[in-house]
This record gives structure tokens, C-alpha cells and sequence, in this order.
């Protein structure tokens, strides 16, 4: 990180942090920033940073890079708020700020009662430490003494749930193990704020429950801060949302508004950059479609309800995270006999099948779906794990692997819906992430005769009759 002292001069009434103030009013306050900013200072080739060094700010060798710039914010206490936005749009630099991590370079934040903070990657652990060392390192920094610490241990080691290791050093821990640890801790620190940066998405599902049902507790008595970029978890989740763009707030508002707006700003970028086709490249036509069960299937196909599903091609320039150590090079829908759909109707017969080459040896390869709406929220998926714990693959470096999801795709509203697809390694509990890939096929829906719901169930049988009176 450069140096603070490189940093252009600030009064201390142009930047600083402290407490909300004095007053009834103040007292309902749980964060408020004020024309608050961050700026860094670039520096366009190694040298300068010697040079600005060596003349202490007498002449000026970097550009100004605002990581976040004029942002005016009231929590009040008790409100559950997200923070959103793209790569690099500004979130975890306000998250930082908040928690006093960050100083500003411009502006005021002010924090009313105690913090919490689950940040990406840096729960403030010391690596060389084990994590029971950690936890009582953690907490008491949170303003534990150890005698509570002592009285509330067993439950944080319950909480994280990962055994024996928390004697080990936390450098050996997986991101998902020193998740569960940081959230354990977080969990037991009687915070008035939590701030919860992206941790959950390297947790496993059922420790992802254990954290959402927390955080649902902790809403009823406590102020959520909440950075994510699972649009349908901030709704869920969420009364307001700040949507960040360029270190500068785009908009906030009701969580479920603003959400909306940035998923559509999204996918009408992807409109534009031919990521999201319309009627463009398609895929060979389909083979006959197995017969569905639904007895209203010849007459809605019939009908202008048809519940017709335009496929667009693999998006191999989507948003991904993860190691790498796995890449996925292809995700299509086909048809029960293997062949590549261009489209298919809501109740037909599918196989969604996601392609991984392995980039290095693995053993226990877990793929993943999620079939997500237009405001992002997961209408289902499933994963490769239950189904071969008892028989784990083993995949050599430079082998492609493919797994096969065979359903029944359900009727879908209209609109446009995206495929996410992953690739980890491990077991359901504990995993690493090689690679997750937001958005990875799009497809479209025309018409439809759902109208409540998130999807319709194809039914086996719909009867209607006069029962007989006994
Ligand atoms: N120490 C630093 N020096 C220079 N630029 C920085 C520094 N820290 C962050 N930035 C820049 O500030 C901008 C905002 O970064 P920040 O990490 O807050 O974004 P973000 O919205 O949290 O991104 P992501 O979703 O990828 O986590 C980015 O362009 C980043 O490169």
C-alpha cells in the first residue's frame, strides 16, 4: 500500500472518524459518513515513489486515484444495510472506513456502539497463532475480557464446528475454516454493528445456515452492514442498499429497488457487449423432446402461454473468482440423448452439463449449479457432492471432466435467467473454491402461464370432482 504520508494533506475538520454525537437523535445512529473519501496515490513508475519520498511533498510524482469519493450515509441503529457494486467500485474501502481500518483522506465517518467485523480475508487473525489463541486474540481486541472469553470458548469452538484444528496454526487453515472461526468469533462479541464483507460466500452451505440464521437473530437487536454481490441474499436480507460505482454512490434505496436496478444495469451492459445474444449464435437445433408428464403440456405448448426458453451460448467472459486449480470451459443445456438445445419448454427433460479441465491433480471435485432470476435470486440448484461422497473422482492435470444434471426443468415466469456454474474441491463442509463462474449460460423466457411464483411445478396428475358424501 503506499504510504499515508504521500497523501495529500487534510485538515482534521476535512477528515476524520469518531462517535455519532450527543442527543436522542444522535443516539438512533449507528454510522453516519459525510463527504467521506479515500484517495491513493498512483505512482506510473517505481521510481517516483523514491522520488516523492526524497522531496517530501514539495513537488508531486503520483496521480490521485479516488477509491471512493463523496459519500454521505446515515445507518440508523437497528437498519440492515448492503453495500453493492462491481469489482472494485469502492465497497470494501467504505467497509474498511466504517470499521477504522481505513483513515479518510476526506470527510468525517462516526461510528455509535461496538463493531464487529467479518472483512474478506482479514478477520484480524494472526497466522502464526492457533485458533483458539486467535479467538481470544480476536475477542478481547473486540473489547472481551478474558474472563468471558473463557466463559463463552466452548461455544465459539461449537459454533466454528472445525474440530481438532483449532489447535493449528490458522496459515493452515482453508478460506472456509478461517471463515468459520472469524464468524464464531463475531458471533459471541455482544456487537451492536456487524459488518460482514463477502465471508459467506467461502463457506460451505450448512455453515452458511448456521451465519444466516445468526445474522436474521442479530437483525432483530442489532445494526447489519453488509457487503455481497448475491443481489438475492442483500434483498433477503436487507432494508436499504448502496450502490456504489466508481467510489461514488449510484443510488440508494429500498434494497429491493436499488438491486433491481443494478442486476438491469448489468445485464443491459452484457446486451451491449454481446455477452447476452439475442437471437444471435445459436447452437444446432434439438433432437426430439422426451415426453413430459404434465397433462397440460399439449395444450400449453399450444397456447400463447408456451413456456418457450431461448439458450444462448456459453459466456466464457463472465465474472469468476476461485484458484484455479479447475477451470470450467463449458456449460450447455441438452437434451436426454446428449444433444446441444437451442431451446426447450418450461416441464421438458433436461441435462445441464458443466465441462471443468483440471489444471492440476484433484481429488474430490465438486460441481456445482444455481439457476438464477433477473434480480438474482437462486431459483434452485444442486451440486455433484452427496451423490459421489462415497466414491470421489480423481481427476489427472489436463483432464477434462464433465458432470450431468438431469431434471425436469420447471415452468419459469418470463424474463431472462442465468446459469452459475462452480467447480471446488473438497468435501460439502470444508472446500476450496477453483472456480465459480457468475453467469455462465443465459437463457430467456417468452411466455409463460406462471404469474405467482417464482417458478411453476410441472404436475403429474390435476384432477377435479365431486367427493362422495359418506
Ligand atoms: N491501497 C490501494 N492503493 C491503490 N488503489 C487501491 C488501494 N486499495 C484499493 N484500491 C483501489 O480502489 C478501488 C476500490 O477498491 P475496493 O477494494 O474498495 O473495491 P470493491 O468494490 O470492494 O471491489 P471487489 O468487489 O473486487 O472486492 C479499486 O480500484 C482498487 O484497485
Amino acid at each position: 500500500m503506499p504510504p499515508e504520508s504521500a497523501l495529500p494533506e487534510t485538515t482534521a475538520a476535512e477528515a476524520g472518524s469518531g462517535s455519532v454525537g450527543e442527543g436522542s437523535a444522535a443516539r438512533e445512529i449507528a454510522i453516519q459518513a459525510a463527504g467521506l473519501g479515500k484517495v491513493y496515490p498512483i505512482f506510473r513508475k517505481p521510481q517516483d515513489r523514491l522520488k516523492q519520498m526524497i522531496c517530501r511533498g514539495r513537488r508531486k510524482y503520483y496521480d490521485e486515484y479516488w477509491a471512493l469519493r463523496g459519500i454521505d450515509l446515515t445507518v440508523r441503529k437497528g437498519e440492515t444495510i448492503a453495500v453493492i457494486g462491481r469489482n472494485g467500485s469502492g465497497k470494501s474501502t467504505f467497509l474498511q472506513l466504517v470499521c477504522g481500518t481505513l483513515t479518510p483522506s476526506l470527510g468525517t465517518i462516526a461510528v455509535n456502539g461496538r463493531i464487529a467485523a467479518l472483512l474478506e480475508l482479514g478477520a484480524g487473525f494472526n497466522p502464526e497463532f492457533t485458533g483458539r489463541e486467535n479467538v481470544y486474540l480476536a475477542a478481547s481486541v473486540l473489547g472481551l475480557t478474558t474472563a468471558q472469553i473463557d466463559e463463552r470458548y466452548a461455544s465459539i469452538a461449537e459454533f466454528a464446528g472445525i474440530g481438532d484444528f483449532i489447535e493449528q496454526p490458522v496459515k493452515l487453515y482453508s478460506s472456509g475454516m478461517y471463515a468459520r472461526l472469524a464468524f464464531a468469533v463475531a458471533a459471541h462479541v455482544d456487537a451492536d454493528i456487524l459488518i460482514v464483507d463477502e465471508i459467506l460466500a467461502v463457506g460451505d452451505a450448512a455453515f452458511t445456515q448456521k451465519c444466516m440464521r445468526f445474522i436474521h437473530k442479530f437483525r432483530e437487536t442489532g445494526t447489519l452492514f453488509f457487503v455481497s454481490h448475491d443481489t438475492s441474499q442483500v434483498v433477503s436480507l436487507c432494508d436499504r442498499a448502496v450502490w456504489l460505482e466508481n467510489g461514488e454512490v449510484r443510488e440508494i434505496g429500498p434494497a429491493k429497488d436499488v438491486c433491481y436496478h443494478y442486476v438491469a444495469d448489468l445485464h443491459s451492459e452484457r446486451d451491449t457487449s454481446n455477452a447476452f445474444r439475442i437471437g444471435g449464435s445459436r447452437k444446432t437445433p434439438a433432437a426430439a423432446a422426451v415426453p413430459v408428464q404434465d397433462p397440460r403440456d399439449e395444450i400449453l405448448k399450444s397456447s400463447q402461454h408456451r413456456n418457450s426458453i431461448e439458450i444462448f451460448e456459453f459466456n466464457d467472459e463472465s465474472p469468476w473468482y476461485g484458484v484455479q486449480g479447475a477451470r470450467i470451459v463449458g456449460v450447455e443445456l441438452l437434451d436426454p440423448q446428449g444433444h446441444i438445445l437451442p431451446s426447450l419448454d418450461g416441464g421438458e427433460e433436461v441435462v445441464l452439463k458443466v465441462t471443468c479441465r483440471a489444471e492440476k491433480d484433484l481429488f474430490s471435485p465438486i460441481i456445482g449449479f444455481y439457476i438464477k432470476d433477473r434480480i438474482g435470486q437462486n431459483l434452485f440448484g444442486d451440486n455433484t457432492f452427496l451423490s459421489h461422497a462415497n466414491a470421489p473422482l480423481a481427476v489427472a492435470a489436463g483432464q477434462e471432466f464433465a458432470a450431468r444434471f438431469r431434471f425436469q426443468m420447471p415452468y419459469l415466469p418470463v424474463g431472462d435467467f442465468a446459469v452459475v456454474a462452480a467447480i471446488a474441491e473438497g468435501t460439502q463442509h470444508d472446500h476450496i473454491q477453483h472456480h465459480w463462474v457468475d453467469d455462465a449460460l443465459f437463457f430467456r423466457v417468452h411466455a409463460s402461464h406462471v404469474s405467482r411464483g417464482l417458478v411453476g411445478i410441472p404436475m403429474h396428475d390435476i384432477a377435479l370432482g365431486i367427493e362422495e358424501a359418506c
